[in-house]
């Protein structure tokens, strides 16, 4: 099957938060003017299907669990989540379907016929795939793919001996029901001690013990965290691997090497612990680099900032810092700052860095959008 400008897509998830964001970025880069969008509903089959900006005639929504509806179309792009994916996409490859599968969730990722999509990094491996006739295109795990827009330049000029990513991850890692949740959270603290915020003489020790009381209380709602995040942090996200490490810190060093196409032999060594904190939704990292050379900060720093055009290089300095590298400033922006570069003093071989993505962009809806943009040829 051949692809093209003009192909019917067909979108599953388009409501959902990814979704949400993936519709949006395709309205304000005018995509939905190259191709002729099918919407498919989990929920909804035979309601009115969405109206973007580009797109003329919708009709209705389809139903996302009819193989026979789905397989008409060339492409499908999901972001409808991993469950979905497990249930449909095994019975429209038995059924014969060839077409292209875009997918957001994990589930395909390290498969030996699909590619990790993170095109400003790895488009000659996207294109080596296409020409092989790979048909699973996945978008990479959040952490991942923003780690690789900032840094991607010192992986791909082969600098990088081994890291490790100490993460600081939003709560919409989880969902947008986690993020309610942490806001509720804020709000259930602050109320529990407003009357002692409002009066200045009141001592801080009896409100630090009123918050963690009501932290400690069990009336909190933490169905979606297991425990209050608001005000805390969870030093453990997703499942636990039985070795010590977490699912989401195995993802940094599997799907890294799968991105940049990395052989046994040249494969790059990451590990670190993975920590979910009460940001909104932009994913930050510490990192801790062994290069393979003694390189001048001044030299690592153009490599980061010329590698591609989201990836900024912050000064080094208190002011620059928390200007630019926090999560408020990243958030709702494609670009990807870079700070904290300096030499550690464990070796001149030895340097920290600090960044930080909006992880529903870079981390989600980007990379998926850019592939299909890169399937229908106008990438
Ligand atoms: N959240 C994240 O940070 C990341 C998520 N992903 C992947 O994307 C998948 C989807 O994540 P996410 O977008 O957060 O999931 P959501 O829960 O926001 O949306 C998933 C689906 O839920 C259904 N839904 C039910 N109720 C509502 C509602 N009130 N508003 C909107 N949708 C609703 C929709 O399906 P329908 O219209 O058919 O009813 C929607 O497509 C994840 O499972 C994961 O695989 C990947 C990277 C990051
Ligand atoms: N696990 C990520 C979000 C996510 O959806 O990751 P993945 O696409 O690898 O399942 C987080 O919680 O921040």
């Amino acid at each position: 099957m051949a692809f093209r400008s003009g192909d019917s897509v067909g979108f599953v998830g388009w409501r959902g938060m990814v979704g949400s964001v993936l519709m949006k970025r395709m309205e304000e880069e005018k995509d939905f003017q190259q191709i002729d969008p099918v919407f498919f509903s989990t929920s909804n089959a035979g309601g009115a299907a969405p109206s973007f900006s580009g797109v003329s005639d919708t009709g209705t929504l389809k139903d996302a669990y009819d193989i026979d509806e789905l397989a008409k179309l060339p492409i499908i792009v999901t972001t409808q989540g991993g469950d979905y994916t497990k249930s449909v996409h095994p019975r429209l490859r038995e059924r014969g379907w060839d077409g292209l599968w875009i997918d957001a969730a994990s589930t395909l990722r390290m498969n030996d016929d699909s590619v990790i999509v993170l095109d400003p990094v790895n488009r000659d491996v996207i294109d080596q795939g296409l020409d092989r006739g790979i048909k699973d295109f996945v978008g990479g795990n959040c952490t991942v793919s923003c780690l690789l827009m900032g840094l991607g330049g010192l992986f791909r000029e082969g600098l990088v001996d081994w890291t490790t990513a100490m993460t600081y991850q939003a709560a919409s890692g989880g969902g947008a029901r986690h993020m309610r949740e942490v806001l509720k959270g804020f709000r259930d603290i602050s109320a529990s001690v407003a009357a002692e915020l409002d009066d200045p003489a009141s001592a801080i020790l009896d409100i630090d013990r009123k918050a963690l009381d009501i932290q400690r209380s069990g009336g909190m709602d933490t169905e979606q965290f297991g425990v209050p995040l608001a005000g805390s942090l969870i030093p453990w996200i997703d499942a636990d691997l039985g070795n010590g490490q977490s699912r989401e810190e195995w993802k940094a060093d599997a799907e890294t090497n799968k991105i940049l196409g990395l052989s046994d032999e040249d494969r790059v060594i990451m590990d670190g612990l993975c920590v979910r904190i009460a940001a909104m939704r932009s994913h930050s990292q510490a990192l801790t680099i062994k290069l393979t050379d003694d390189l001048p900060v001044e030299e690592i720093e153009n490599i980061i900032d010329r590698d591609n055009e989201w990836s900024r290089v912050i000064p080094n300095t208190k002011e620059a810092t928390m200007d630019a590298l926090t999560p408020v400033a990243a958030s709702g922006t494609l670009s990807i700052p870079v700070g904290r570069i300096r030499k550690l003093a464990m070796g001149p071989e030895y340097i920290s860095a600090f960044t930080v993505g909006d992880q529903l962009l870079w981390g989600a809806a980007e990379p998926v959008r850019r592939m299909l943009a890169i399937a229908t040829g106008t990438l």
